[in-house]
């Protein structure tokens, strides 16, 4: 009797995995995943995406429950560890979905050669992203630096596949399992996860409730109220996308099938948010150390400042005096989760004004949001740097007042999450008149942005 083992990563559910699809086909499945957080090259990941593994973890174990089937953990090295439950489970079949870094990618093809040197049949498939990031590539083969014409040759590719159903049935051996609990994923003394807990709801079930609630309930409108941090305007689905709760196959055909009821360009611009997400996949997979190195060598030049402790301290917690990045970096804290146009005015308030270098903020994101994402967090940080592709222009400098003032126009926003601000008269610009127990404003905003501006344009003429 075939028998495979589907070894699950960034791709925890049942649903339209075609790596699960086609070993249930072939016969009996062992599903295991592996925390393996000692292989080289392999980003460890952040306090709040450990708590969410934790969570999908444990609603993927529950799903396969149902079907009377184990979710088998192991620890350790991939490279030792599955071909170790293959043989334990006498397995003829290794099947898995496609990771795009290029330590994970060098570890995959480590494993198939090796596991199909002991005679096992070794498969991979695409699960993760619409469009395999070698597919798209200019008329002269290289890879594109823009997004618009990246999308535009997307959309003229074949129409991603329809997704996949959970396997009709699946049956296979229990092996032996680790105890999750042994991995300490969730924190402890303390526990900072109430936040987190209050507001999420990890698993493929709860993604796909987030799903058909932002197409029954978001989408309309989603153009205009995607910008505007007090609404729930948009779909909330980037940690269940991170790791893949829900695959980009389900939302695509979904949001597609809508389109009767949603506004054309409402769905044209959601679906464009999703080719974000495949643009910074493409720009990992062609620089591998986008989280590390800039993608514009020119900014290795850059005059960064060394930061101050105590500064950006005032930054990750939301002490700035400047309520939009505070009520953005306080949700952050809190939720794991900070508004897009908060994340941009946040970013480019530490690198633009601060003049701290993007890589710090980034491994701050990397550890505080639920979704941080090796692609899209690296990608995003240097687009707000200006050192990225198709980047944010070097004269792009966020006002944190303006910003506010224009989408947050009642500050609903800020005094949500700022409670020193709730009675404010002026709650854009509280210095005014002077908020007591909320801080001073910890730079000037003018002089800062002038100075930066200044270092952006010698960059430029060097
Ligand atoms: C400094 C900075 C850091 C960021 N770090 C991350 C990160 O670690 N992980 C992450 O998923 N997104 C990141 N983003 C992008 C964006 O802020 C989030 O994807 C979005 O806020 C998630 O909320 P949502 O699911 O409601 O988005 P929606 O507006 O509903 O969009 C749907 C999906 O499209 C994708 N998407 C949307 N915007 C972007 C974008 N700019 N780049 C890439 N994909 C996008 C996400 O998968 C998202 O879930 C970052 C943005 C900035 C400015």
């Amino acid at each position: 009797m075939a028998l495979t083992v589907v070894w699950l990563r960034d791709d925890l559910r049942l649903a339209d995995n075609p790596a699960l699809h086609a070993a249930a086909e072939r016969g009996e499945v062992v599903v295991c995943y592996v925390l393996d957080e000692v292989s080289e090259g392999i980003r460890p990941l952040g306090g709040a995406s450990r708590w969410w593994l934790h969570h999908s973890l444990t609603a993927l174990g529950a799903s396969l429950k149902e079907r009377g089937m184990e979710l088998i953990l192991r620890s350790g090295p991939a490279q030792a560890v599955v071909p170790r439950v293959a043989a334990e489970c006498e397995a003829d079949a290794v099947f898995w979905n496609r990771r795009y870094g290029l330590a994970e990618r060098t570890q995959d093809a480590a494993l198939k050669a090796s596991l199909g040197d002991g005679g096992y049949a070794v498969r991979s498939f695409q699960a993760n992203l619409l469009f395999e990031p070698w597919e798209v590539t200019t008329g002269s083969g290289t890879p594109y630096k823009v997004f618009s014409p990246f999308w535009r040759a997307c959309r003229n590719r074949p129409a991603p596949r329809a997704p996949l159903g959970v396997p009709g049935s699946l049956n296979g051996p229990v092996t032996e399992s680790e105890d999750l609990a042994s991995w300490r994923l969730l924190p402890y003394a303390p526990d900072w996860a109430a936040g987190l807990r209050e507001t999420w709801d990890p698993g493929e079930h709860a993604a796909q409730s987030r799903l058909q609630h932002f197409l029954a309930e978001t989408i309309d409108g989603y153009a205009r109220a995607r910008e505007l941090p007090d609404t729930e305007g948009t779909s909330r689905l980037s940690p269940h996308l991170r790791f893949g709760e829900i695959s980009p196959f389900q939302v695509w055909q979904l949001a597609g099938a809508d389109s009767g009821t949603a506004a054309a360009g409402d769905l044209t611009v959601f679906m464009q948010e999703l080719g974000w997400r495949e643009f910074c996949w493409q720009l990992l997979y062609h620089q591998p150390d986008l989280a590390t190195a800039n993608y514009r060598p020119e900014f290795n030049a850059f005059p960064w400042q060394q930061p101050v402790e105590e500064e950006l301290d005032a930054w990750r917690y939301g002490r700035t005096g400047f309520p939009l990045i505070d009520a953005g970096m306080r949700q952050l804290w809190h939720t794991g989760w900070m508004h897009n146009r908060v994340r941009m005015a946040a970013g480019s308030f530490l690198i633009k004004n601060m003049m701290v270098d993007w890589r710090v903020g980034e491994q701050w994101f990397w550890d505080t949001l639920v979704d941080a994402d090796p692609a899209n967090n690296p990608a995003n940080w240097q687009w707000v740097a200006g050192s990225g592709a198709d980047a944010a222009p070097y004269f792009r400098i966020f006002n944190p007042v303006t910003q506010s003032k224009k989408f947050d126009a009642d500050g609903g926003y800020l005094r949500r999450w700022i409670p020193e601000l709730r009675s404010a008269g002026n709650v854009h610009e509280p210095w005014k008149e002077g908020v007591s127990g909320y801080p001073a404003p910890l730079l000037d905003l003018k002089a800062s942005r002038d100075q930066a501006l200044s270092a952006y344009q010698d960059l430029r003429q060097a």
